[in-house]
């Protein structure tokens, strides 16, 4: 099977305009097939406020009322996924900005958990999603750049969290191509202590994440990011890492681990 390599980017270096530059620079020059999924959830929590829209999170996924589905579409499908598009063409990598509604990409359900209401936010399944037209892109030269919108199928948009749709892209891209997921942030990796960057722990396996969750030391959005993680590799994506956005091109070109390496 041929290689793909499908890269999530994260909040904290998509609001750093030179952050976010350097890490497009190195994803345009990946060898190869490549996928880019971002998120934005930190400037959409800004652009609500300045708005006078008080966001509200649950559990790492944002109440999305109907004014907020109008502050994250802007967001995430026109500033942030227009943006990128146009840093990658400069950086001659031929990108296309697609939402889940795009092409049907990915349909999704709005959320019915337990008695939260979590508006219009979506939940999606590999099974749904519409892996051909990825790979016809793929196939024609083009590089899919995914924003965490998707739609109802009813003519709704709904908000959906960037971390699951990179596995969910990646588990129903598993049977086509050698998919090695990357979630690239702003730290090394997942660490013993956060506020330590030479704490690295370099592999986790389902065991070891649950020891870690239970005393704590995996917390907040690094929860949702694991559980991801880990159910990408269950379900056939061949390798998942946590990493810097900086050592992006030493996983996918220079072929070595980098980062926190998930492993069954
Ligand atoms: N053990 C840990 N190692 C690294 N980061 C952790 C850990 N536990 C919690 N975190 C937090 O998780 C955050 C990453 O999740 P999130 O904010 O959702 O990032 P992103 O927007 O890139 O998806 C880090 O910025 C950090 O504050
Ligand atoms: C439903 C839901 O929570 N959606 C997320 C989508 C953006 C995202 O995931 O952004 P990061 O990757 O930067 O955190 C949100 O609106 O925050």
């Amino acid at each position: 099977m041929q290689p793909l390599y499908i890269v999530k980017i994260g909040g904290n270096i998509i609001d750093d305009t030179g952050k976010l530059e350097h890490f497009l620079q190195d994803f345009a020059h990946i060898v190869g097939s490549k996928i880019l999924i971002h998120g934005g959830g930190k400037i959409a929590t800004e652009i609500s406020k300045s708005l006078g829209i008080q966001p509200q999170l649950i559990d790492g996924r944002r109440i999305t009322d109907a004014d907020s589905l109008k502050v994250v579409t802007m967001v995430y499908a026109g500033l942030i996924n227009k943006n990128i598009v146009a840093q990658l063409q400069a950086a001659q990598c031929n990108a296309i900005g697609l939402t889940g509604a795009d092409a049907n990409l990915i349909p999704a359900k709005k959320r019915q958990v337990g008695a939260i209401d979590y508006g219009f936010v979506g939940d999606i399944e590999a099974a749904k999603v519409n892996a051909s037209i990825l790979e016809s892109f793929l196939d024609a030269g083009l590089t899919p750049i995914v924003a965490p919108i998707t739609h109802d199928n009813a003519g709704n948009l709904l908000n959906t969290n960037a971390d699951t749709i990179a596995s969910t892209l990646a588990v129903a891209l598993a049977n086509h191509y050698e998919v090695r997921l990357i979630y690239c942030f702003e730290k090394k990796g997942v660490l013993r202590d956060v506020n330590n960057e030479e704490s690295l722990i370099p592999k986790i396996s389902p065991d070891t994440y649950q020891e870690l969750r239970g005393n704590g030391v995996i917390a907040q959005g690094m929860i949702p990011k694991m559980d991801n993680a880990l159910q990408a590799l269950q379900e056939g994506v061949k390798a998942v890492y946590i990493t810097h956005a900086d050592d992006v091109l030493t996983i996918t070109n220079q072929q070595k681990p980098a980062g926190t390496v998930l492993h069954l």
